[in-house]
């Protein structure tokens, strides 16, 4: 079954029961062979060889032994691809911030001195977390891992699933396995061996220095509440209970919360929570949290705080092809091309104290991601000393445009944003959903009704000051390296006493009157288009005659007539195209279609920006698979992404980044090439 993790824990059971079944010492070298792991293959052997009590098994294993020492010297690519050892990252944040406070956002954090790109910041562990409801089954309780085949039950009640004993162990729960004393064995073996079965029998891997925390104990008295409570409730019951258990049952956690903005009836909802909640948790800390109001309210305030500072820990997903160390433990073959979407899956949900000081901003300057349960905030570019440092709490310029950012930011957060890329004009939010104008030879940008009340918006917050702002819009526009952007850019921004009439349908540039309907029509028609070949593409059912792709070609052409050319639609459409063409085997018109989607992106999120590491994935994967040295610049590329967002964690979330540099570096090239 290829289950070599599992089989090794299966043997490190059955040892640490017996020390001295040479089967099982022989049955953990066969695997750790099937893993690579020569070394400890070896002394498993060894040690099996120790144990054996025939002359014909001591024969089988010697032989074995002898075969696998000569294995050992030839180093495999799977080794050097799954090499833990390697990728066990120390480092700890190394830049001082310190808390500053604005009448707008409230607390946040800043830098005290200049902070280099790709500066781990900020580091913490949770104060309490949970995992999601769908991913009950099928990732770790504790640490958020998918869950290996052979998991760890909560000892209780069954109910909480972690990866390990470990995992079991910090989350609360008991372990039953003894620990194999030396004298158990020291009759047979000495030394470095007898050192190496201590070490494999031992019975935990814990540090004991580690918080072991009771974070589910209290749920499993009766009835399985937490199935049936919201997520944010379940969490508001573990924090109570790790503030009693540290005996601060009263203390505030001093965490910003938006009850008052909250409508009546989500006021009326919360109430009725906190009351479920604290007879819930009655059966097991009924003297602690009595039955009255003061109690309530206090459960009131501490899941309105969970609402807006909670964040979600998230995990990538990889289509199986993607990901180099896939379950069956196969490299994806030279050739194989990665173009499907890497996609980012919220786990679980964790309140971290000191990292929810950290405000919003739609164009961020730091990053956050997580290893197991742990926090981690990289600065993403240079920050100067006293500059606010911000991470995204969703919604990106570039991606979403500003109403759509508004309208997510308000619903989940209760908030309305005020970082720099919603108060001041921007480019990418002025053409990601734009039409182009229909006149012959211009570039200008069409609006439609919508957008033109946000574009108003920004522009009477630039007409209120003027001076202050025009600088900064002649940098944003000088960092836009395209000739035609620059041009509308100039148009609207390059006198400060210009203030255009924005209308909808009208070109901003040269105001001709465009028919709006007619441009949401044909690109309605295409939208159709594009998702039927997306999902032929994802269903194998594209082929070169069947007519798909030469309709989503025609398509193309009106989308590009229809839209702005930095319109985000024109990049999902040569996106999807990509997939198809690579579906079909025509590499070249595939690497074709990704490079125009990657352009677009660099226009709307900027050079460097982490959602184009993911597309550039694709392309050095479609090149490496045709040969094209291209391949170089795109992985180089790709590469500075991944480490400014991820620093040395890079290769550990995403395996894959290894695999194509390393195809790169071997010139592992088809046979065309
Ligand atoms: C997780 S807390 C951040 C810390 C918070 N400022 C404090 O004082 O505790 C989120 C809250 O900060 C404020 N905030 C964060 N980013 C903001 C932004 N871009 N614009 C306006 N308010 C923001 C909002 O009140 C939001 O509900």
């Amino acid at each position: 079954m290829s289950l070599f993790e599992e089989s090794l824990r299966d043997c490190n059971r059955v040892l640490s029961i017996s020390p001295k079944y040479a089967k099982a010492w022989y049955r953990r070298g066969k695997v750790n062979t099937s893993l690579l792991n020569y070394e400890d293959a070896i002394c498993d052997l060894k040690v099996a060889l120790d144990f054996e009590g025939t002359s014909s098994g001591k024969r089988q294993i010697q032989n074995d032994l002898k075969l696998m020492e000569s294995q050992s010297k030839t180093e495999s690519t799977f080794q050097e691809l799954s090499g833990k050892d390697q990728l066990v990252i120390d480092e700890l944040p190394q830049a001082k911030l310190q808390c500053v406070s604005t009448p707008i956002k409230g607390r946040g954090r800043a830098s005290l001195f200049d902070i280099p790109p790709a500066s781990l910041v900020h580091q913490e562990e949770p104060y309490a977390a949970i995992i999601l409801k769908n991913f009950r089954d099928t990732h770790c309780h504790f640490c958020f891992n998918e869950l290996p085949a052979d998991n760890v039950p909560c000892t209780s009640c069954s109910i909480p699933l972690y990866c390990s004993e470990l995992c079991q162990l910090q989350a609360g729960g008991l372990i039953s396995r003894k620990c194999v004393t030396s004298k158990a064995i020291d009759d047979i073996l000495s030394g470095e061996l007898l050192k190496y079965v201590l070490k494999v029998t031992a019975e935990s891997d814990l540090d004991p220095s580690r918080e072991c925390i009771t974070e589910h104990g209290h749920e499993c008295c009766g009835v399985n509440w937490p199935v049936v409570l919201p997520t944010q409730v379940v969490l508001a019951g573990r924090i109570l209970v790790k503030l009693v258990e540290l005996k601060e049952n009263l203390k505030d956690l001093d965490l910003s919360h938006n009850y008052v903005h909250l409508p009546p009836e989500s006021k009326v909802e919360l109430h009725v929570y906190s009351i479920v909640l604290i007879y819930c948790m009655q059966s097991s800390y009924k003297s602690e949290l009595e039955l009255h109001g003061a109690t309530f309210a206090k459960v009131i305030v501490l899941i309105s705080q969970i609402k807006i500072n909670s964040m979600a820990i998230v995990r990538m997903k990889y289509a199986d092809m993607y990901n180099p160390l896939n379950q069956s433990g196969n490299a994806p073959l030279p050739g194989d091309t990665m173009t499907n979407n890497l996609e980012q899956v919220r786990v679980g949900q964790a309140i971290y104290l000191s990292g929810s000081l950290f405000n919003h901003s739609c164009v961020p300057n730091v990053h956050a991601y997580f290893t197991s349960r742990t926090l981690l905030i990289r600065t993403t570019e240079f920050v100067l000393p006293g500059c606010p440092l911000e991470l995204s709490y969703g919604p990106q310029v570039g991606q979403w445009d500003y109403s759509n950012r508004q309208r997510f930011l308000q619903d989940n957060y209760s908030f309305k944003c005020e970082c720099s890329g919603c108060t001041k004009v921007n480019l990418p939010d002025l053409v990601l959903n734009a039409f182009r104008c229909a006149k012959l030879n211009c570039s200008g940008v069409v609006l439609d009704d919508c957008m033109v009340e946000h574009q108003k918006h920004k522009f009477c917050h630039l007409q209120e000051t003027p001076e202050i702002h025009s600088m900064e819009h002649q940098r944003e526009v000088d960092k836009l390296m395209n000739d035609e952007v620059k041009n509308i850019a100039g148009l609207m921004f390059g006198h400060s006493n210009y203030f255009p009439d924005i209308q909808s349908g009208c070109c901003l540039k040269c105001g001709y009157a465009s028919d709006l309907k007619s441009l949401h029509a044909t690109v309605d028609e295409a939208d159709l288009i594009f998702q039927s070949l997306k999902g032929a593409a994802v269903s194998n059912e594209v082929y070169a005659g069947n007519g798909i792709l030469s309709n989503a070609l025609s398509s193309l052409n009106d989308l590009k007539s229809t839209l702005h050319s930095y319109n985000k639609k024109l990049a999902e459409a040569e996106d999807i195209l990509a997939e198809a063409f690579c579906s079909v085997g025509e590499m070249q018109q595939a690497i074709d279609h990704c490079i125009i989607s990657i352009q677009i992106l660099k226009k709307l999120y900027g050079p460097g920006h982490i959602a184009l590491g993911n597309e550039l994935v694709k392309l050095s994967s479609l090149q490496l698979a045709l040969g094209d040295t291209a391949a170089a610049d795109t992985v180089y590329e790709m590469d500075n992404i991944f480490s400014n967002y991820y620093g040395n964690h890079a290769e550990l979330m995403f395996p894959y980044l290894r695999y194509l540099k390393r195809e790169l570096a071997d010139g592992v090239w088809p046979a065309n090439a």
